[in-house]
């Protein structure tokens, strides 16, 4: 691969990043085909495509993480004036460990030389400025891996945009959006808009098509590693573009009705608090999919690791299929047929050196274990087989490494790890995050099917869309505590957003494209 810096002349025709003719193997797999993607200064480029089309790999060959075994990557511009790349990963690269200052401060800060007893504050205010930017008011000195994902993903991009030298740069950002909730997507795109306005590029890779239609001025779809389209935002519909992504017609996702008859009350909380929780009830009976819905801030997030018990909470009651379960733990909840699928995948999903057989089976041992209590690597074998099929993970390798997974292929591993076992109750935490439009059906299918069986789900979500289409019943939570429970023709993707903003009388449908398609999935 060579990457050359073009000729200055005739700058603004060229565009700010080239990629050509890209080709990377992996043994037994081509990732990418022949694979070209250009970006103008000014231009907001979505890149689509299906879990493992090669997004990811292509991102790490432009930013030279990989070396591609054939094609080039150009940028514009000469010694300090090149186009730089600024990207932002899917697992944002922070460092757990330090604050939100410390990270962003991990570069010179302007102005503040060597130890000068000024730095700390100067860091500290420097921080404040750029995560003001967004709007978003947090605690910037505790460690960033004790934030929310949505906050964690505000920092990664303050920090992209600190110290551009020049505006013509590209930016890059993989998957950012996931785990953020309508208004704080508002928020990242007025972001994206005024880097853009400024004369950068930016590529925006997403699952969120709805999204990618409301922010991209061209679209560029890759399938199994090709470009299959190379088309502008405008003028594109939702349908075509599912069809450039799946290769098939768009498939209406209907919720299905549930035969089960509602059974014994499996979960019955009462006064449920813990940090940023107040006194929340939670009743859940057996064939029953209760939603928890709320912006960034509201406990919507810290909720799922407070019922498991990874979380430290108090409660006045706390039930599990009629018994007290009082000294809570995530061991102890395993044990009592509680499961529990997190938002990030990366710190608490799965171990990434190990391969996706051993995560399957890592849970719950029993199904595979000899009379001695060996493992019996052949049923291993089988039952990883079968779910890595069931769940269409790609590839269907069993022994890979589960960090050598795509990032919605990780999340389909941990999905397969934890409903294996037919948990008493189902905590799901953003279930559907980074994984592909098809996928996602199957994900919904998957959540239907352990409610038909029995199963109490709690789904915490900050997608109002999946709320409609999966639950019976959402409540919706605002500073910590539950403002609203909302069921029936009450349960809309507006009513969802009213609630969740205390905007109950005054946002009108249409001012959020997110937000104003009430009704299609029930
Ligand atoms: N280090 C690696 N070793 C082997 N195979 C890899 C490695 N990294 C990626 N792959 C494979 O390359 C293909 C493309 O993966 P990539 O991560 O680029 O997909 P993606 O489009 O970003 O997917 P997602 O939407 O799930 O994030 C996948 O089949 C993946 O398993």
């Amino acid at each position: 691969m060579t990457i050359t810096p073009p000729a200055s002349e005739a700058a603004e025709a060229q565009p700010l990043m080239q990629a050509a003719g890209i080709v990377k193997d992996f043994p037994g797999l081509r990732a990418l085909d022949d694979v070209s993607l250009r970006v103008q200064g000014g231009e907001i480029v979505a890149l689509v495509g299906h879990n493992g089309s090669g997004k990811s790999t292509l991102v790490k060959i432009l930013a030279g993480v990989y070396t591609a075994d054939q094609g080039s990557v150009e940028f514009d511009g000469v010694g300090d004036q090149a186009a730089r790349l600024h990207i932002i990963h899917q697992d944002l690269g922070l460092v757990a460990e330090l604050s939100t200052v410390e990270n962003l401060g991990l570069g010179a800060v302007p102005g503040v030389h060597g130890f000068a007893p000024t730095r700390g504050r100067a860091e500290r205010s420097h921080a404040l400025s750029l995560i003001a930017r967004f709007g978003e008011a947090f605690d910037i000195g505790i460690p960033v891996g004790r934030l929310a994902p949505a906050q964690r993903a505000i920092v990664a991009i303050a920090r992209a945009l600190d110290g551009w030298v020049h505006p013509r740069n590209v930016l890059i950002l993989d998957e950012p959006s996931e785990a953020l909730h309508a208004s704080e997507v508002d928020v990242l795109f007025s972001a994206m808009r005024r880097v853009a306005a400024d004369g950068a590029g930016v590529v925006f890779i997403s699952h969120r098509l709805d999204e990618v239609l409301e922010i991209a001025d061209r679209v560029v779809v890759l399938r199994d590693g090709r470009v299959v389209a190379d088309v502008a935002g405008a003028g594109l519909d939702h349908d075509a573009l599912v069809e450039f992504v799946t290769g098939a017609s768009a498939e209406e996702s209907v919720a299905p009705v549930r035969t089960l008859q509602r059974g014994e009350q499996m979960v019955d909380i009462r006064g449920l608090s813990g940090v940023g929780v107040r006194r929340i009830d939670i009743g859940i009976r057996a064939g029953e999919v209760v939603g928890v819905a709320g912006v960034l801030g509201s406990g919507r997030d810290i909720l799922p690791s407070l019922v498991f018990g990874s979380l430290p909470s108090t409660a006045e009651r706390f039930d599990i299929a009629g018994h007290e379960y009082s000294a809570r733990s995530p061991g102890e909840s395993v044990r009592r047929g509680l499961a529990f699928v997190p938002g990030d995948r990366v710190r608490f999903g799965g171990i990434r050196s190990m391969s996706a057989r051993e995560n399957i089976t890592l849970p719950d041992l029993r199904a595979v274990t000899g009379p001695f209590g060996s493992i019996r690597v052949r049923a291993e074998l089988r039952l990883s087989h079968d779910l890595l099929d069931r769940y269409d993970v790609r590839p269907a390798r069993v022994e890979q490494a589960f960090a050598q997974f795509s990032g919605g292929n990780q999340q389909k591993i941990v999905f397969a790890k934890w409903l294996r076992n037919d948990p008493r109750v189902l905590i799901l935490e953003e279930p559907t995050q980074g994984v592909d439009i098809g996928a996602k059906q199957a994900i919904y299918a998957e959540i239907d099917g352990a409610a038909q069986r029995g199963a109490a789900v709690l789904v915490c979500s900050s997608d109002a869309k999946e709320l409609v289409r999966l639950c019976d019943r959402v409540i919706v939570m605002r500073d910590g505590v539950a403002v609203a429970e909302l069921t029936g023709a009450q349960l809309t993707e507006t009513d969802l957003v009213r609630h969740g903003y205390g905007l109950a009388d005054s946002v009108s449908p249409s001012t959020n494209p997110r937000t104003a398609r009430d009704g299609e999935h029930r």
